[in-house]
């Protein structure tokens, strides 16, 4: 059915005083932000509860994007009714309606804050009780738990019906947990760590290292799919683009074998980590395991982790493989990480990296590369998008699309 409006209640609700003012706010902004694709949406974030007045704009689209904004613990749609207690039975009737299946129980909750409506609470629940009785064949009611709960508010500017509670995505505000550098792959668990640092109310810039010609343009254009498809927990994200091809190819001329990856590793989180101190963020996320591939043993971490003092923050680490998939899967992200678009990691990984790299010898390995110059240049070369909500960057390459096909 087409509701008019929905009313949005908070999650964590144990916050309060300063914290509880930047949580209202913050959320009022995401929710703006991700909906901001519905012109004629007014939204209103209000100490108790945050109100989407929907002017028109389709509701089961606007419920389907409130669901996946973190920091919404449930919310229900309403209808308002004008203050006529004929109205008001022929919306009551429809609602019930729409959720019937024989054999169900129903209830009418009212709450009267209206004191010149010229029915009382009890007789508005009799009205509005007959009306569905008389005309829905075998329905019930039932005062302790019903199948079907209309909640009818009778207040000032108009009188509220509302029944469905649709659970929200829980989590804190994304912006409320401060800001931080997500290191984001096109692969499936950099996208999942995000998901997992953004519900915590983190709000995350995406740094993604590309090595052109070896990665194509699709490859680039995956990671900023990944990072839109993220922007519907909290709205809009900037995705900083790094150049990478001078650095590997001056690590794949100058350092042994064994520890190309390592040393790669640690210019890839140099480089973050001063992006991050730049940008004004306060740690650094990635989406390593322990224990998954070479570069994610505790020798290799403790060998890359080296080259900052930052906090480096990695939600995946104690999830199986399959966990993460599942979560991917759940957050839509899955189907677009295993396109196959190669990362510049994969293809400059050597065929036996070291997995328990010792650190001194990364040291004198890294040595072996102009480190300052080529952190420069790259620097100098990054790239800033800011990405919103619905927009497209793997469509417009249909062509190369097919031949992947
Ligand atoms: N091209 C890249 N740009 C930015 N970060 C990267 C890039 N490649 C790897 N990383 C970071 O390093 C982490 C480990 O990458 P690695 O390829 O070793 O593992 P993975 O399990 O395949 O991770 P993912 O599925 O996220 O690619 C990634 O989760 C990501 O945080």
């Amino acid at each position: 059915m087409q509701y008019t409006e929905i009313m949005v209640r908070y999650g964590e609700l144990s916050t309060k005083g300063k914290n509880r003012k930047d949580f209202i706010k913050q959320l009022g902004k995401n929710v703006k932000r991700v909906l901001h694709n519905f012109d004629h949406l007014k939204i209103n974030a209000r100490r108790d509860r945050l109100h989407v007045t929907l002017n028109g704009e389709n509701s089961d689209k606007v419920i389907d994007r409130l669901k996946d904004v973190f920091g919404i613990e449930t919310f229900s749609p309403a209808m308002k009714v004008e203050k006529d207690i004929d109205a008001v039975k022929k919306v009551a009737l429809e609602m019930v309606k729409d959720q019937y299946k024989p054999g169900m129980t129903f209830k009418i909750d009212t709450r009267r804050q209206d004191k010149n409506f010229p029915l009382d609470t009890h007789e508005i629940n009799e009205a509005l009780g007959s009306a569905i009785v008389d005309n829905i064949d075998g329905i019930k009611a039932k005062m302790n738990k019903p199948d079907i709960t209309i909640r009818a508010e009778f207040r000032m500017n108009g009188v509220f019906l509302s029944s469905l509670t649709i659970p929200g995505s829980g989590g804190l505000p994304v912006g409320t947990g401060g800001r931080a550098t997500m290191m984001l792959s096109g692969g499936i668990d950099s996208p999942v760590a995000s998901y997992l640092g953004m519900k915590r109310g983190v709000k995350l810039d995406m740094v993604h290292f590309y090595s052109p010609p070896y990665t194509s343009e699709q490859a680039l254009a995956k990671a900023k799919q990944l990072t839109e498809k993220l922007t519907r927990f909290g709205g809009n994200i900037q995705f900083l683009q790094v150049p990478f091809t001078e650095i590997q190819e001056e690590i794949k001329e100058k350092v042994p074998e064994g520890y190309l990856m390592t040393v790669q590793r640690r210019m890839m989180l140099r480089l973050t980590a001063a992006l991050t101190i730049s940008r004004h963020c306060k740690g650094i996320f990635t989406g390593e395991s322990l224990g998954q591939v070479a570069s994610q043993t505790l020798e290799s971490m403790m060998a890359i982790n080296d080259v900052t003092n930052m906090p480096v923050l990695r939600p995946l680490t104690s999830l199986d493989k399959t966990e993460i998939i599942r979560i991917a899967e759940n957050i839509d992200t899955y189907e677009l990480s295993i396109m196959p678009f190669e990362d510049c990691c994969t293809v400059f990984t050597p065929p036996a990296p070291r997995t328990k790299p010792n650190l001194y010898r990364t040291r004198e390995c890294e040595n072996m590369i102009d480190v300052k110059g080529l952190m420069e240049r790259a620097l100098d070369n990054v790239k800033i998008v800011d990405i919103e909500p619905g927009e497209e960057f793997l469509n417009a390459n249909e062509d190369v699309f097919s031949e992947l096909l």
